[in-house]
């Protein structure tokens, strides 16, 4: 049997992702493609980081991660493969230049970057200094995805597809929200589209194409077509707290209606996308976008009642971290500098529509006036 790669994981920063992360590596599990070691933790202090251990691996003791009170001892570590970065996206690229000078291979939290602009700047460091870089992006690394792809574009189990709609929601007491927090101070990237956003964004520029990076064989071959766009914004306190986009695919006519707010709570379970055909539609289930848990496949709707679906699930122990992970460390065993699943130009594209985005709907980070 292939020996199973291992990847010896640094990560930066002891917030919440960063423990939700931590918290799916460490999880034991019979299928597993890498083995996944929390060798280092850095945080803005000492304190910080023996926090997080205690907390997060306190049933693990077979990870006795080193424990430092900088990002900076965790990138100077010889023992860490990859650098796991869970800040805000605000100083997202600040983190990733600081680990890619320390010669560090780096999966970085989305969104990536504030705009397109600081996403290249990231990459053309990495290229130079011949790492690995990639976006965690976590949706695209899910098996569901991958095999709602398949169902659509090679099964054409909906018949042509015409439009997917995706919609994230979540209550954010903006005027209550101290100044430092990341849902409101606009130098570490607040708002609505780059937090929760880029999810419906991904559904759409997922499933409206039939040809993406990452369909293969972990070479990345399609392109993807960009769509043109169409959006508003709205702000409270000066922050974006409600984006909805219009995307359309000239080549297909295909649409992509993908909305998010910060202004409204979310149910407990609802439907997080759906994907219309001219043969039946798609719904996912799911706890948000981010986190799409089943779907169902129905013929086409004519009759009152609603057709009978097939479903499919996906309920695992783990919350769906582990997916990118390992594919980071099947990324880094095969020599790759890129992730096979959401390559450098992937990352910029979808940096470029939230780009345009913004330019459209008025929200500006302060860094970006000139
Ligand atoms: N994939 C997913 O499902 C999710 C992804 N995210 C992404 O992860 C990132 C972090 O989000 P989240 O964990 O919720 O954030 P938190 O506020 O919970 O944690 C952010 C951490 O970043 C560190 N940090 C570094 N610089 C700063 C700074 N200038 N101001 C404040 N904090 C700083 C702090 O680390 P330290 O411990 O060192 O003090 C802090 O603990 C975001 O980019 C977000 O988009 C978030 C939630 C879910
Ligand atoms: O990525 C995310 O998904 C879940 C949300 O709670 C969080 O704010 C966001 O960053």
């Amino acid at each position: 049997m292939a020996k199973l790669p291992t990847c010896r994981w640094g990560i930066i920063t002891t917030g919440l992702i960063s423990s939700w992360f931590v918290a799916d590596l460490v999880l034991p599990r019979p299928d597993a493609k890498a083995h996944h070691i929390i060798q280092a933790i850095g945080a803005s202090s000492l304190r910080k980081s023996q926090a997080f251990a205690d907390t997060h691996l306190k049933d693990t003791p077979h990870h006795k991660p080193a424990l430092y009170g900088s990002y900076a001892e965790v990138c100077a570590d010889a023992s860490v493969d990859c650098v796991y970065i869970g800040s805000p996206h605000g100083v997202h690229a600040r983190d990733c230049l600081a680990a890619i000078a320390a010669g560090k291979n780096v999966l970085c939290e989305k969104a990536f970057a504030i705009n397109a602009s600081e996403a290249r700047s990231v990459f053309d460091a990495a290229r130079r200094a011949g790492v690995y870089v990639a976006e965690a992006m976590w949706l695209r690394h899910r098996p569901l995805v991958a095999d709602l792809r398949k169902l659509l574009y090679e099964e054409k189990v909906i018949g042509d597809v015409f439009r997917a709609t995706s919609d994230f929601q979540m209550y954010v007491d903006m005027k209550n929200a101290p100044a430092t927090s990341r849902y409101r101070d606009l130098e570490l990237g607040a708002g609505s589209l780059l937090d929760i956003g880029i999810y419906p964004l991904t559904w759409a520029l997922l499933m409206l194409d039939s040809k993406l990076p990452g369909d293969g064989n972990g070479e990345g071959e399609g392109e993807g077509e960009t769509p043109r766009i169409m959006a508003a914004q709205s702000f409270v306190e000066g922050i974006e707290v409600t984006t909805s986009i219009v995307l359309h695919y000239a080549s297909s006519g295909r649409q992509g209606v993908v909305t998010s707010t910060t202004e409204r709570k979310k149910g407990a379970s609802q439907i997080v996308a759906t994907i219309d055909g001219t043969d039946g539609f798609v719904e996912v289930e799911g706890g948000a976008p981010s986190h799409p848990k089943s779907f169902t496949v129905y013929p086409k709707w004519t009759g009152d009642e609603k057709p009978q679906g097939k479903r499919y699930d996906y309920e695992s122990a783990q919350q769906g971290f582990i997916y990118e992970a390992d594919n980071t460390a099947l990324d880094l065993a095969a020599g790759r500098k890129e992730s096979a699943v959401m390559p450098w130009s992937e990352t910029i594209r979808v940096m470029e529509i939230m780009d345009e985005v913004r330019r459209q709907g008025g929200c500006v980070y302060p860094r970006e006036r000139v």
